[in-house]
């Protein structure tokens, strides 16, 4: 479904990520872990066009997408989570999930309740600016936004980054209903060994820009994989 080959990304004269080859099918969790600075979100914003990649290609269902705006990427199925979530901070909840419509073709009209049912705060919120939501409330204010456009590819870029442990769980518990009742593929980019495990399929390992390590998560060596996310 996503095929990412060969890619190589960066900022000016320096290269973040390097010959980096991947794939995500449709009703897989798929993890991206590594420490921080690897270049994990720079690799997740190259493959939202959000940074441009100096070579390798991306493929999504068939199309290449290397060269497509952000915004067209949005528009053919890809969800995006961003790591420190940018919600909209003068927006209502409401308007904030709202705002996850505006890259869907042909363009909903309504938030389709599943995206709202899964977090039911966020009802109760819908009112409230966005900004005065806690840390943990405004994550999973940018997972329903996403959801609202009922995504095929949902990529989280650490949505579990400085969150309270009971919401972790219900994030936890959203990544596997969509995996459950859905062919909805899942780029997921996680830190936690722990979390990983309850909810991937295959895992990536990257390391100053490149995948070290690879593999179902059923056959994941967790020494080795710890030994990479050590600081
Ligand atoms: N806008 C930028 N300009 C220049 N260098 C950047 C920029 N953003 C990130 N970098 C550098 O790119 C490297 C990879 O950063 P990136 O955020 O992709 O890592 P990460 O694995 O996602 O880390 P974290 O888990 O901390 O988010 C780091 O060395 C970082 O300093």
């Amino acid at each position: 479904m996503l095929a990412v080959k060969n890619m190589e990304v960066g900022y000016g004269e320096s290269t973040v990520i390097r010959d980096v080859t991947m794939q995500v099918e449709p009703g897989k969790v798929v993890c991206l872990m590594g420490r921080n600075g690897v270049g994990k979100t720079t690799l997740v914003k190259a493959i939202m066009g959000i940074l441009k990649s100096s070579k390798g290609s991306i493929t999504y269902k068939d199309h290449k997408l290397h060269t497509a705006s952000p915004h067209l990427r949005a528009k053919s199925g890809i969800g995006y989570v961003p790591q420190g979530r940018e919600i909209f901070g003068q927006l209502t909840v409401y308007e904030n999930i709202w705002m996850g419509l505006e890259g869907t073709k042909p363009r909903k009209k309504e938030i389709p309740p599943a995206a709202i049912e899964k977090f039911p705060i966020l009802k109760e919120f819908f009112a409230r600016k966005g900004g005065d939501l806690s840390g943990g409330q405004q994550q999973q204010l940018a997972f329903a936004r996403a959801l609202a456009s009922e995504p095929e590819l949902l990529i989280l870029d650490e949505p579990t980054e400085g969150i309270q442990p009971s919401i972790v769980q219900d994030i936890q518990q959203v990544i596997r209903d969509i995996k459950e009742q859905h062919d909805t593929a899942i780029l997921l980019v996680e830190q936690s060994l722990e979390f990983v495990k309850s909810v991937a399929d295959y895992v990536y390992v990257i390391q100053k820009g490149t995948v070290v390590a690879s593999g179902d998560v059923s056959i994941l060596d967790d020494e080795q994989v710890k030994h990479y996310l050590v600081v």
